[in-house]
């Protein structure tokens, strides 16, 4: 049988837990590999340039994007954020499967690109527990919250698009679930063992 990497895509409204679920999910399966993304956000406290995100400001990211290297990208939350092709071309050229955590905009983008690619959308349990999971952070002020709540509901919209939906309620279950998404949609084309023991 044929093993072949796959793109799986993660959104959700901000807040939700994508990044919470997917380290959780990481450490389970190994092998999967995460794009770092671009931002114009400005850096929170804590966060690490080439790690957290490539951080940069408007002029070198409108270069990036006037030199075609993105393979998505989207204003979101009043920044803009995108994915370097060369970022996912590196990881799937270890011929490893790959998330792109990123919001609906650019999931849609990437599925034009990659028809294949598998697009899973984080739900809350309800708007209260969102925004109580937004404020619990303690990273955005008051016009921050405001936004990417009003956010929420528009993305939320765009969630019947996406190939499957998976409520994060308790962090355990859905990250199980989540798990379980990946595995089942590896089956035919997760990466080999000696990919994943050389990662
Ligand atoms: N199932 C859960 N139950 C309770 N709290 C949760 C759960 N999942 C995540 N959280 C908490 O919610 C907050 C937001 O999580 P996280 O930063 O992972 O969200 P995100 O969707 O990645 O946000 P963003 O899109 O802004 O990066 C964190 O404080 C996290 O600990
Ligand atoms: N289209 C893209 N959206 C992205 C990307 N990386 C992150 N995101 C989205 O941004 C929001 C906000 O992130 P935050 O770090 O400022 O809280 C997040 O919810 C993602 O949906 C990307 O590369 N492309």
């Amino acid at each position: 049988m044929t093993r072949e990497a796959r793109l799986f895509v993660v959104s959700g409204p901000s807040g939700v837990g994508k990044g919470t679920l997917v380290a959780r999910v990481r450490a389970r399966l190994s092998c999967l590999g995460l794009t770092v993304s671009a931002t114009t956000r400005p850096p929170r406290v804590g966060e690490i340039d080439g790690s957290s995100y490539y951080f940069m400001d408007d002029a070198a990211f409108e270069r990036r994007v006037q030199a075609g290297e993105f393979l998505e990208w989207a204003w979101v939350h009043g920044h803009r954020y995108g994915t370097l092709k060369r970022e996912a071309d590196r990881l799937i050229a270890q011929g490893r499967s790959v998330i792109l955590e990123i919001d609906v905009q650019g999931g849609l983008s990437v599925r034009r690109a990659h028809p294949d690619a598998v697009l899973v959308f984080i739900e809350p349990p309800s708007m209260a527990e969102l925004e109580r999971r937004l404020r619990g952070r303690g990273t955005e002020d008051e016009a921050s919250v405001s936004r990417r709540l009003a956010d929420a509901r528009k993305e939320m919209e765009l969630a019947r698009s996406y190939d499957v939906r998976i409520v994060n309620d308790d962090l355990e279950r859905a990250a199980t679930e989540l798990a379980h998404v990946i595995e089942t949609y590896e089956t035919n084309g997760g990466p080999s063992k000696d990919v994943c023991d050389q990662a």
